[in-house]
């Protein structure tokens, strides 16, 4: 996918990733990598993951949860039944491209580790904080950025942001009105916020 010189032009959305069939393929260190990432953030997603040789890390990780099926064996065409999402983490340029392709041909969307100009969709550093999640892109500019912005986000956004959100809920849930009601009173409790003060 091609940039242009209006800076970052990648269309940010947040997956239900648990409602979805995720394939990983790869089961060395970045496979690992992309499982945890994916585990930590939607644990309960039903994810495939298929690999000549299966890492122990990943064999470990595994074990904790049902929901991820191990296949130790190379990629298939047939792999991809069902599929909504795939992840490719392996040492194969050329099996790296071809999956690329297939998935392209079968209009199911491909990150390719490392590989911007084979990824239809590029994994963000994230910030967390209970029901807050900020997700980061440098446009790939510069991983090591976006590292470094999430770990100063998540140094200035105290932890009590998440009582925040379910005070907020709460308020939000009680509020009787039409929905210009409901928005104007919202905006009012938490204009404070705004300019940093609150
Ligand atoms: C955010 C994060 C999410 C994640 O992967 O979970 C992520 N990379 C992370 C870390 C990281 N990756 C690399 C380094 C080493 C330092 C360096 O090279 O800078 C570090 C830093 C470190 O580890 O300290 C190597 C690297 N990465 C890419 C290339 C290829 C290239 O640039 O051409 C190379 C060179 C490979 C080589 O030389 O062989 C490409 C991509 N990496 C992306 C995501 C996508 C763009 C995200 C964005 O827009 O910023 C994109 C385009 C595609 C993708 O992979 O999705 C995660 C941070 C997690 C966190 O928060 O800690
Ligand atoms: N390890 C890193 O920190 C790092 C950093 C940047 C880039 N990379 C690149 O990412 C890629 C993967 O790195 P790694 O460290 O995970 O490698 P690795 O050698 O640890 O693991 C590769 C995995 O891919 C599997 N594999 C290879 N071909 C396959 C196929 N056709 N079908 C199914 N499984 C297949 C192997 O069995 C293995 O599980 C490499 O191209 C590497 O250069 C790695």
């Amino acid at each position: 996918m091609s940039t242009t010189d209006t800076g970052n032009n990648l269309f940010p959305v947040f997956f239900k990733l648990e409602e979805m069939n995720l394939l990983i393929v790869g089961g060395g260190y970045v496979g690992w990598e992309k499982l945890s990432v994916v585990i930590n953030n939607s644990p309960k997603t039903k994810i495939k993951l298929v690999a000549k040789e299966m890492g122990q890390e990943v064999i470990d990780l595994a074990m904790e949860y049902p929901n991820i099926t191990l296949l130790e064996k190379a990629f298939e065409e047939s792999d991809l039944e069902g599929i909504n999402l795939v992840i490719v983490g392996i040492n194969d340029p050329d099996a790296s491209s071809s999956i690329q392709l297939i998935c392209r041909q079968k209009n199911i969307l491909v990150n390719v580790a490392d590989k911007p100009s084979l990824c239809d969709f590029y994994l963000g550093s994230v910030v967390k904080k209970g029901d807050l999640k900020i997700a980061i892109s440098t446009n790939g500019k510069s991983p090591t950025v976006a590292k470094r912005m999430r770990e100063l986000l998540t140094d200035v956004i105290p932890d009590t942001i998440d009582e925040v959100l379910q005070n907020m809920t709460e308020i939000r849930d009680k509020l009787k009105g039409d929905f210009d009601y409901k928005v104007n009173k919202l905006n009012e409790i938490t204009k404070s916020w705004k300019n940093g003060k609150g």
